[in-house]
């Protein structure tokens, strides 16, 4: 019997030994493509027949555009597994997927810490009011005159937490850390053991009562602009909010009116809406802290989840399982 294959689409950086060690197991193919257009044509062609298991990366987008349903179509029939290198999956359109009996996975464990260290660095920099003074001081200009803004302290803030998953519970430990009051508000409320003492409140008693919002839920047709123009003014004037999820969680268009109005008072953010485009009213703005994506951006994330990949890749060939299973399809 011919052996099963294993797709890769985009880069492995760093665990190349346990990619390799995959070729045990399964034939380890990589496409011609270069684009969507030549890879639709590429899966059309055959070429690709066999392959059982695809793992793809964040930036392999370029290569496929979305797992959308044009896309799932024209993937091979032997096609069973699709394993995603992130913890966040809206490049792949899980229902799509499992009408065609195709599972999916992520990596939801490794991005934790390194995603709620950034989260951490952006609430204390926009809280602080970092940013302004980060400017004048590069521009030759010390603190600058006027002198920037004070700044505020995390103690005894209230700090409303969007989404208590993998990512929302380790930045909590984070902001006790500092003092802060947690609030949380999930689709489920969490076990008085999961929550750890963080109080969960309604959606909107979140928005009106927190002094610092931190997003941290998944991007899906539920969540896509989650926070506009009207969840915006709910919020205390003066808010500070960051975002380490997706982007298309905030509209960002009513986010750069809260800024200019000054209701919310200052901003992180590490994802964007189209990236990687920025809102010129989010780059202009002195009271936005900006990274680029930079939330598993450490060599040992990046490492871990790779290796946490492969293996999904590999328990999927050896077992029919996958380990990261994503929650859409638990059960199914
Ligand atoms: O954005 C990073 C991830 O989804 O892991």
């Amino acid at each position: 019997m011919a052996r099963p294959k294993a797709l890769l689409l985009g880069l492995i950086e760093h665990a190349h030994e346990s990619w390799n060690a995959l070729s045990s197991i399964a034939e380890l193919v990589t496409p011609q493509a270069r684009n969507r257009a030549e890879f639709i044509e590429e899966c059309r062609s055959g070429r690709l027949n066999g392959v059982v298991a695809i793992y793809r990366t964040f930036d392999s987008l370029e290569i496929t555009g979305r797992f959308d349903e044009e896309l799932v179509k024209v993937l091979p029939a032997s096609v069973k597994f699709v394993c995603h290198n992130g913890a966040g999956y809206d490049q792949v359109d899980v229902p799509v997927c499992s009408g065609r009996g195709i599972k999916v996975s992520n990596t939801p464990n490794a991005v934790n810490d390194c995603t709620a260290d950034v989260n951490m660095f952006l609430i204390l920099g926009a809280l602080r009011r970092f940013n302004p003074p980060m400017n004048t001081l590069r521009n030759g200009k010390w603190r600058g005159n006027p002198l920037p803004p004070l700044g505020h302290d995390p103690e005894g803030k209230t700090l409303g937490i969007v989404g208590m998953g993998g990512i929302g519970k380790n930045l909590k430990k984070k902001a006790e850390a500092f003092s802060m009051k947690i609030i949380y508000h999930n689709r489920n409320k969490l076990s008085e053991d999961l929550a750890g003492g963080a109080n969960y409140v309604g959606f909107e008693e979140l928005l009106r009562t927190s002094d610092v919002i931190s997003l941290n839920l998944p991007l899906n047709t539920h969540t896509r602009h989650k926070i506009s123009t009207r969840e915006l003014e709910m919020m205390k004037p003066g808010v500070v909010l960051v975002n380490t999820a997706r982007g298309a969680i905030i509209d960002e268009a009513a986010l750069v009116q809260a800024l200019d109005s000054g209701h919310v008072a200052s901003v992180g953010l590490d994802v964007y809406e189209e990236e990687p485009k920025v809102h010129p009213g989010l780059i202009n703005n002195p009271n936005v802290i900006l990274l680029p994506h930079m939330g598993t951006w450490t060599s040992e994330t990046q490492k871990a989840m790779e290796e946490c990949n492969i293996l999904n890749v590999k328990t999927a060939l050896e077992t029919g399982a996958l380990r990261n299973m994503v929650p859409e399809q638990v059960g199914l």
